[in-house]
């Protein structure tokens, strides 16, 4: 479905006549069409998998979702993008209202790895330059051989289909994005070290 997300004032608005701890975020996902950002996005929302015949994101989509980080209320509002290439002048509009950009490939596609310079470039361009940026290897739950993975972007693999990290990636973000809204210099976050030890903690014990 095609649908104009609300303002991020007007989600703002809504979520802080419950609380006045509240933040809001937009984040969007990109990618090449079928690596699964919408799948990621349902399995955070509903817990579930999409699975089955695919259905191909026209425009733009969006759903919200509110996290408590740290006894912070950060409501995420989620834009799920097409990834087919005649919808790119829609998504271009939405990149300078991005807080954070979740750029997905899929682990068992080769050309959507070699995309992700092109889409690192179309970021640079459209997207505010200290927005949060993550690259997510989706379909960790193949046993496919992996494609070589980027070193100079905060990068961890999920799982739409599994669920794994699916959380993680979303909570990271919302800290990230709630400690830059604190602006309490004293307090530094570091995505990739906070994903890492997370990671690690999961696989262990
Ligand atoms: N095995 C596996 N399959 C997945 C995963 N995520 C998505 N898929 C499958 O990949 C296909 C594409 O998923 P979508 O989420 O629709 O892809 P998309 O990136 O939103 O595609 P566009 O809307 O065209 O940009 C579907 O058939 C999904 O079932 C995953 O983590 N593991």
């Amino acid at each position: 479905s095609r649908l104009t997300p609300p303002s991020a004032q007007a989600a703002e608005a809504e979520c802080c006549q419950h609380s006045n701890s509240c933040r809001t975020a937009a984040v969007m996902l990109v990618g090449d069409s079928g690596v699964g950002k919408t799948c990621l996005l349902v399995r955070f929302k509903d817990g579930a998998f999409l699975a089955g015949s695919f259905i191909s994101t026209v425009g733009i989509d969006f759903r919200n979702k509110v996290m408590n980080i740290d006894g912070v209320k950060v409501k995420l509002q989620i834009w799920d993008t097409a990834g087919q290439e005649r919808f790119r002048s829609v998504t271009h509009a939405y990149y300078r209202d991005a807080h954070a950009l979740l750029l997905l490939y899929d682990v068992t596609n080769r050309a959507s790895f070699d995309n992700i310079q092109a889409w690192l470039s179309e970021i640079h361009e459209y997207a505010q330059q200290d927005v949060v940026l993550m690259l997510l290897g989706n379909k960790a739950d193949s046993s496919h051989e992996r494609v070589v993975k980027r070193e100079d972007v905060p990068f961890m693999e999920t799982s739409a289909r599994s669920g794994l990290n699916v959380e993680l990636v979303f909570t990271a973000v919302a800290k990230e994005l709630k400690h830059r809204s604190m602006k309490d210099p004293s307090e530094t976050f570091k995505l990739q070290e906070y994903v890492n030890k997370e990671m690690r903690g999961a696989s262990c014990c």
